[in-house]
């Protein structure tokens, strides 16, 4: 049974200016980082904050989670196909895993967490000149989940640009962007093989699609056992590639349980979303993933989501589907899906379930 993570006050009026217990005024929307930094005492969680969790969500497992040597792939075939049939079965049993050899440079990788850390060091006027509550903009500043919607809040502030194929603001960012694109085709040729389509099929969707990177801000929390920084959601898209800074914070779900994440410098995770599952017509799982918040530390992560063209329409792909295989997603385009999960604030799989066709 999936956690509930919803606090009663979900349903409640949350102004934009709330008392702490501390007898303070904030104004939620500022975010989490100017939350911290203006109250330095604070060590008790603003209630608005409070989730309802079944668990402590610092106590989970380390899970020991697929890791695959990406040069497999550039190498004679019987490597390149012993890869992919890695690549196959870590989607199929954990739709999640870790990649070394992926050929990114260590000095990109924190490059582009230097850039995120400037940007979260700008002042909040700044900032806010990037604020949205248009799920839709190519560029978002904001916190929690989506502040246009009432619910219990969470400990994140963010920054969202859409990357490829609004070539326009590249210039604006490392080439992170770009050899992630790359590494993210690299993965989509050989997913598409494993789910045996003509070769290139899910690199020729994506290939046109949409790029968004997410930068996530999790400034130290006091009682980080009573929240979450982001809660327990999928993907929308098809590949998300993660990196973070040096603290650990993400957990996935696995087999019904919360499993910690390690992360191990120079290498990426990467996660199958909401449209594979779709494509796949559901024999690779997106998997539900969130991110805890410690009482010690800052840490930032890097998202960056691979998706359809946002007028596409996301559905399972015909050369998967014959006369005895049922369809088990209605199409929607993928512009849709993206509002839809955006409005759901209790997140998990919920928006993939509304597409889901029932027996
Ligand atoms: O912070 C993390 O590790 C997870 C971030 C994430 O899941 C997202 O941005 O979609
Ligand atoms: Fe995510």
């Amino acid at each position: 049974m999936a956690e509930k993570e919803s606090s009663p006050s979900e349903t409640s009026l949350i102004s934009n200016k709330e008392e702490t217990p501390n007898g303070n005024t904030f104004d939620f929307k500022k975010g989490v980082k100017n939350l911290f930094e203006t109250s330095p005492y604070m060590n008790k969680l603003p209630p608005e904050f409070v989730l309802q969790l079944e668990r402590n969500p610092l106590s989970a497992t380390l899970a020991e989670i697929p890791v695959i040597d990406l040069s497999g792939l550039n190498c004679p075939s019987e490597i390149r196909i012993s890869t992919i049939k890695a690549i196959s079965s870590a989607c199929e049993l954990w739709g999640f895993f870790r990649i070394t050899n992926h050929g990114i440079k260590m000095s990109l990788i924190e490059e582009m967490l230097g850039v995120a850390e400037e940007f979260f060091d700008l002042s909040l006027a700044e900032k806010m000149k990037y604020g949205s509550e248009d799920v839709m903009s190519p560029v978002r500043y904001g916190t929690s989940l989506n502040t246009s919607k009432k619910h219990s809040l969470h400990w994140r502030d963010y920054f969202r640009h859409y990357g490829h194929p609004f070539q326009h603001s590249f210039h604006l960012w490392p080439e992170y962007l770009e050899e992630i694109w790359q590494l993210a085709m690299k993965l989509g040729c050989a997913i598409s093989e494993g789910l045996g389509l003509e070769n290139g099929y899910i690199e020729k969707s994506m290939g046109e699609g949409l790029q968004i990177l997410a930068a996530n801000y999790y400034p130290p929390c006091p009682e980080p056992d009573k929240t979450l920084g982001l809660a327990a959601h999928s993907d929308h898209g098809g590949l998300t590639i993660l990196m973070q800074n040096g603290v650990d914070g993400l957990q996935i779900k696995h087999n019904g349980e919360w499993f910690s994440v390690q992360h191990v410098p120079g290498t990426f995770l990467v996660n199958i979303g909401d449209y594979l599952e779709i494509l796949s017509n559901g024999k690779y799982k997106s998997v539900e993933h969130r991110a805890t918040v410690n009482a010690q530390k800052t840490r930032i992560s890097v998202a960056v989501g691979h998706g359809p063209e946002l007028l596409s329409p996301v559905r399972p792909a015909g050369p998967l589907i014959d006369e005895r295989e049922r369809i088990h997603y209605r199409p929607i385009t993928y512009q849709d899906y993206i509002r839809l999960q955006q409005s759901i604030t209790t997140r998990g799989k919920n928006a993939l379930q509304a597409v889901l066709i029932n027996e």
